[in-house]
């Protein structure tokens, strides 16, 4: 059973913030996630899920100046005390709005960085993924990393899935999991489905788009059906996320999503 969450941040964006839960669960969705909880008090967002019956099964950690660029901070040496201070933030949320995970993204780096600045990035990564794993290992949560693709992030640090997979090696903490976004790994890695079996004891989460507009699942490259029985067949019970932007509107392009439960 493929279990669907909407993606807030890119899904009913013709609804204001909080009237999106509603729309989701109008539709059939079960879970939310989205980039950013820190806007709203988790009062607010707790009132939305609590209204809608839906479950927050996703969301980032506070990922440095967004408007200026930035996009996340778990790499980024010189930044390590920012780094703690938004573990402690998200986790803040994620307990009060009963989020099991959240994605701390790793930032950006210079295309012209030399050997000595990857070393930097890289030991500032594991050393902060280590303290962030250990915070949300207190609290009963799991912390993510995501291999972004660069051509809609260039210079994102995380950008393969073997990186990944060594750098969730090297931390060596249980509950810093995988997630595994197949549009990303598509443009980056292709080969999906041995990707997801080589990597499915790690897996904490799964995103889904098209490939290359990022519209529908539907739509594009990208054979779901076949991602989806595979999911199925290895045992997945997490959460799919549609994170893609829709087509012609929300609603009107869920029809692939009917035969997981949606009503549109
Ligand atoms: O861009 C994506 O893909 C995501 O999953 C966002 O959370 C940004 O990390
Ligand atoms: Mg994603």
């Amino acid at each position: 059973m493929i279990r669907l969450a909407a993606n807030l941040s890119m899904l009913f964006t013709e609804h204001d913030f909080l009237g999106r839960f509603a729309a989701a669960q109008a539709v059939g969705f079960r879970g939310v996630e989205y980039l950013f909880p820190y806007a709203h008090a988790p009062e607010t967002l707790h009132a939305a899920l609590d209204e809608t019956g839906l479950e927050q099964v996703l969301f980032n950690l506070p990922p440095g100046d967004w408007e200026a660029g930035e996009r996340g901070i778990a790499s980024l040496p010189g930044r390590e005390a920012e780094f703690r201070d938004s573990v402690v933030e998200a986790l803040r949320y994620a307990e009060a709005l009963d989020c099991p995970r959240v994605h701390a993204m790793a930032g950006v780096l210079a295309p012209d960085a030399d050997a000595q600045t990857r070393a930097a990035h890289r030991a500032t990564y594991v050393a902060n993924l280590r303290f962030a794993a250990r915070e949300a290992a207190k609290c009963h949560r799991e912390v993510l990393i995501e291999p972004i693709n660069t051509r809609d992030m260039p210079g994102y640090y995380l950008s393969r899935q073997g990186q990944a997979m060594a750098i969730l090696e090297e931390v060596g903490e249980p509950n810093l999991r995988l997630q595994l976004d197949f549009y990303h790994c598509q443009i980056m890695d292709g080969d999906l489905t041995r990707q997801l079996e080589r990597q499915f004891e790690r897996v904490g989460h799964v995103q889904v788009a098209g490939v290359p507009q990022r519209h529908e699942p539907d739509v594009g490259e990208v054979h779901y059906p076949a991602l989806f029985a595979r999911l199925e067949a290895l045992g997945y019970s997490g959460w799919v996320g549609c994170e893609y932007r829709p087509a012609n509107g929300t609603r009107e392009g869920l029809g692939w999503g009917r035969e997981h439960g949606l009503r549109p």
